[in-house]
């Protein structure tokens, strides 16, 4: 009993990169891995637990926040000062677990935070860092980290060629390269995924073999890796739920309304758990569900709110603050997805076959959206207008498409495809199932 191995979890306290932490733990779980998810006090105050199961045997333990150090950018501030939060409280609590009946013999966590690797070492541990963007982003980092990418000037026309990924054009690379200066603090934080990759014990990659299989073997090439992805719920069980969340859900009455839709004739809209849209984006996408003539569910957080247009109703839709997207994707009524790209979104689009309008907003997103149009042709892009505003017509003309039209045929077409192939990846036999269990096996011999 005692010799149950234990292992620390450390994700980036934000939504997008809890969920595939927690759905990882959770299959450790069911491997007989013992795990204690590691947070700040102020972000377990936020956290709501689901009706989940497995995430019920996850430990969560806290650290007390410390007092923000930096000023100045918010997204600085928030990365600081859980580092420093972190670097304090981390290994008091590593020191204890590893006294107890169930010690301590691995942490992983979430590539943003390179640093616990150097913590988890010195005190013994091994480490296993979590990437939660495509490897076709993260790769793309790892250049940048290399210097072996330069970024092209202005010229849009020039093509970037990278080693086995398509040829990318400029709006085509995470756009925090372009887009330069706005968020040093982000690009340095993701350039700096790499600062320790080599070092790190193990290096996952929430993905799958055949999805990005070019990329994921050049990447292997350089240092060894394993592909754990989907890091999806199963939602033909109990435990349908990643399990913690920072937003609570509105009441179920959106499944409700569903109910009453015919397949396939809903757009399910969202832009995650981060993403501020400017007021006249917000029109435009209002004006453009409506000009779709299609029925719409649109969550739109509670801090969004009072940016839709003044007095918008449409008898066709139905605005929540949060849903279990989960549940959306998965229903038969959804017919399209209007995404913003973020990964996780992406990955559960992609996974229960629900085509896309990718409406990149920034860093990871536009890249992604290329993999989504271009790639995997699961979707279409969507385009911005010269003051970077995707019009209502841009909107309701790519809903249109792949709700009515024969792209949206082909379109549903491919995306039957990757479905099946992200089941079977995951599925027993699967390289992300066999990824994972050799991962599990490697644990408890370390
Ligand atoms: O009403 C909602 C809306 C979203 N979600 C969930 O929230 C997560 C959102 O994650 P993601 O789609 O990845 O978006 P972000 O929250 O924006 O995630 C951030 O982190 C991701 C992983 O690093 C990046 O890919 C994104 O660009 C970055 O913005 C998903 O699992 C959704 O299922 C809900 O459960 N209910």
């Amino acid at each position: 009993m005692a010799s149950k191995t234990h292992i620390l979890a450390l994700p980036f306290p934000l939504q997008g990169h809890i969920n595939p932490m927690l759905q990882l733990c959770k299959t450790l779980i069911t491997k007989d891995i013992r795990v204690t998810l590691v947070t700040t006090v102020s972000i377990s105050s936020s956290l709501q637990v689901q009706a989940s199961t497995t995430s019920n045997l996850i430990n969560i333990e806290t650290i007390p926040d410390s007092t923000p150090t930096s000023e100045g950018d918010i997204y600085q501030v928030f990365i600081d000062n859980f580092k420093e939060s972190i670097t304090q409280g981390l290994p008091r609590l590593i020191e204890k677990h590893k006294q107890s009946s169930y010690p301590l013999k691995a942490i992983v966590y979430d590539s943003v935070l390179p640093w616990a690797l150097d913590i988890a070492h010195r005190l013994g541990l091994k480490g296993a860092v979590l990437f939660t963007q495509p490897c076709t982003v993260c790769s793309i980092f790892y250049h940048m980290k290399q210097g072996t990418l330069k970024i092209p000037t202005e010229d849009e026309g020039s093509v970037i060629m990278l080693p086995a990924m398509p040829p990318l054009r400029l709006k085509d690379l995470p756009s925090l390269l372009y887009d330069m200066g706005a968020y040093t603090s982000l690009l340095n934080l993701l350039i700096d995924q790499f600062s320790t990759y080599r070092n790190a014990d193990w290096r996952l990659f929430n993905t799958f073999d055949k999805l990005e299989d070019e990329i994921l073997r050049w990447i292997a090439s350089e240092s060894p890796i394993l592909t754990i992805g989907p890091t999806i719920p199963p939602l033909h069980t109990d435990d349908n739920e990643y399990g913690l969340s920072l937003f609570k859900p509105d009441a179920e009455a959106y499944l409700k309304w569903l109910e009453t839709k015919e397949n396939s004739s809903v757009v399910y809209i969202s832009f995650g758990s981060l993403i501020t849209l400017g007021e006249k984006q917000m029109e435009e996408i209002a004006r453009g569900l409506v000009e779709s003539n299609c029925f719409f569910l649109w969550v739109v957080r509670a801090s969004e709110e009072s940016k839709l247009p003044r007095d918008f109703v449409s008898e066709k839709g139905l605005i929540v603050n949060w849903c279990s997207q989960l549940q959306v994707l998965a229903h038969p009524a959804v017919g399209c997805f209007v995404t913003h790209c973020g990964w996780n979104s992406t990955l559960e689009a992609l996974s229960l076959g629900v085509p896309m309008v990718a409406m990149a907003q920034w860093t990871d997103q536009t890249t992604t959206a290329k993999l989504i149009a271009d790639v995997w042709q699961i979707g279409i892009r969507t385009k911005a207008d010269e003051n970077d505003i995707v019009t209502k017509e841009e909107i309701a003309g790519s809903i249109k498409e792949i709700m009515q039209e024969e792209r949206g045929n082909e379109i549903r077409r491919n995306a039957r495809k990757w479905k099946q192939l992200a089941k079977e990846a995951i599925n027993e036999g699967g390289s992300s199932h066999k990824s994972i269990t050799e991962f599990a096996i490697q644990l408890s011999r370390s």
